[in-house]
């Protein structure tokens, strides 16, 4: 099985695990094939020394004693043409294949490798997170057992330096200095994975030098300059601009996003009422529905306990296959997620307690999308509204969103509607109900949410958009919506208010 975009989706990302244990077994069977190699190699290696001592001491005595010199004769003829061709087969070549074509096939493209970085990067953004601590595994307060190294700390460095977020890329130098360890690392890092020490200070100092601080520039390659012949060349390079520091702290500002929502989650739910809803059908009567209520104006209610954990497998395992990365162009909120859509039939039981918790008509709107994020996923400030060339005539704008959340996330992905400073926890079986459209049938920008980058975990949602045509005869009173286009520019000149 294989996947594209793997790091947009966590769920879907569970495959790469699976290659790199093939690979490690592969190459666990390539080392046992050229360990047996060297041991063939070895025992024979002791047989013919073990005469050695003898035979160069004194050649002609050696050879006078016709079992010695039999036994030379017989190995130099039978047994030396065998260590050849041993010497010469190459043990393990169908593993490397495996690997060659494991890599061929499936192998994270670059641009996946963007993706990743990209994630690492908004999570420090959203989050105010220090590089250093991200690199051991410390995130906003939480300490994990996961880190990062120096090839991992220079390769999200040198993105940011090709972002130009100078500052970022700095704290990303430094830490890939730090944990770098010649005598842990030296070898393999230099001997296997093509590093070079001084390609790191050499791009550290540029940017370093590029802002105006030539003498932490200096300094720094004072105590390594040793380690490598290019560093001395590099420090001396430094030394001869001058020590002395003229600082350009005009940092382009590193901001790709307003993150204010996501840093300002308030843990505390503003508990404005929370009852059970048992009057809207007969099957409410017998299983009250749990509501909360977080915002009246607009009217924002949260339903907890509303989907069964059968139904979330179920809806997980169907879209599994089919989750799709979201097309730029058409979704430029999305990041690093990838959803999928599923129908369900209009009388289903998820259907029906739609119907009951919105009191509108599901009929014309049976489909789902499910959502799961990738990396530090997350979903940019936005309103539910279609542009108007979206909307067809029949089912218009999106009226009402319902929006499950299938399961509990460790750290991060909460749900912020930025206006109403509203924070939602994503909670394995609850729900978000909101409406679009006023009573007008306008929209409405304190509506505008974002799904904050997740920190840790596999965040699942499934949401289902009610349209607002079907709606005209389940809802009391209606106006003629006048046929003002909502276009994007809205939604910015909303994050700017
Ligand atoms: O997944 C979330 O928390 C938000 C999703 C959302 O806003 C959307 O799908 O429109
Ligand atoms: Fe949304």
């Amino acid at each position: 099985e294989m996947t594209i975009d793997s790091a947009k989706s966590i769920a879907g990302m569970k495959w790469l695990v699976d290659m790199e244990g093939f690979f490690i077994s592969e190459m666990e069977s390539y080392t046992a094939a050229l360990k047996n190699k060297i041991d063939e190699i070895e025992s024979f290696l002791q047989e013919v020394q073990s005469k050695r001592e003898i035979s160069r001491r004194n050649p002609e005595e050696f050879v006078a004693h016709p079992l010695n010199a039999f036994s030379l004769i017989r190995r130099l003829h039978e047994d030396w043409t065998q260590i050849e061709l041993l010497m010469l087969n190459q043990p393990g070549l169908e593993n490397l294949e495996s690997i060659e074509n494991g890599l061929d096939v499936a192998q994270p493209t670059d641009e996946d490798l963007n993706d990743a970085i990209n994630g690492i990067i908004s999570l420090q953004e959203f989050y105010n997170l220090q590089p250093s601590d991200i690199a051991k595994g410390l995130l906003m307060g939480q300490q994990y057992n996961a880190s990062l190294t120096t090839l991992n700390c220079m390769a999200l460095a040198n993105a940011c330096q090709s972002y130009n977020f100078d500052k970022y890329a700095l704290k990303w130098y430094k830490t890939a200095v730090e944990l770098y360890d010649d005598d842990r690392d030296g070898l393999i890092y230099r001997e296997v994975f093509g590093f070079s020490l001084s390609d790191l200070y050499k791009n550290y100092t540029s940017v370093l030098i590029r802002k105006g601080f030539r003498k932490t520039a200096f300094n720094l390659l004072r105590d390594v300059a040793d380690l490598d012949a290019n560093l001395w060349t590099l420090r001396k390079d430094v030394y001869e601009m001058g020590k002395i520091d003229v600082p350009d702290p005009t940092f382009t500002k590193s901001t790709w996003f307003d993150v204010t929502g996501c840093l300002r989650v308030s843990h505390t739910r503003k508990n404005l009422s929370c009852h059970y809803e048992k009057h809207t059908s007969d099957l409410l009567r017998i299983a009250p529905l749990k509501v909360e209520t977080l915002s009246l104006k607009p009217h924002i209610v949260l339903y907890h306990d509303v989907i069964y954990d059968s139904e979330i497998s179920k809806v997980k395992n169907i879209s599994l296959p089919s989750l799709k990365s979201p097309l730029r162009i058409l979704h430029a909120e999305d990041h690093n997620l990838k959803l999928a859509k599923i129908s369900e039939d209009y009388h289903s039981p998820l259907n029906l307690r739609i119907k009951d918790m919105t009191g509108e008509d599901v009929k014309e709107d049976t489909d789902f999308q499910i959502d799961n994020y990738g990396i530090c996923g997350f979903r940019y400030y936005h309103t539910d509204n279609l542009e108007s060339q979206d909307q067809t005539a029949e089912l218009g704008d999106r009226l009402t969103s319902i929006m499950f959340f299938m399961n509990d996330v460790a750290q991060g992905g909460a749900f912020v509607f930025l206006h109403l400073n509203l924070t939602i926890w994503p909670q394995k079986g609850s729900a978000l109900v909101w409406r679009n459209l006023d009573h007008r049938m306008q929209p409405n920008e304190d509506l505008l949410h974002a799904s904050c980058p997740v920190i840790v975990g596999s965040k699942w949602t499934l949401t289902k958009w009610l349209h607002e045509r079907p709606q005209m005869f389940s809802r009391p009173c209606k106006k003629m919506r006048k046929s003002k286009s909502h276009d994007q520019s809205m939604k910015f000149k909303a994050l700017n208010k």
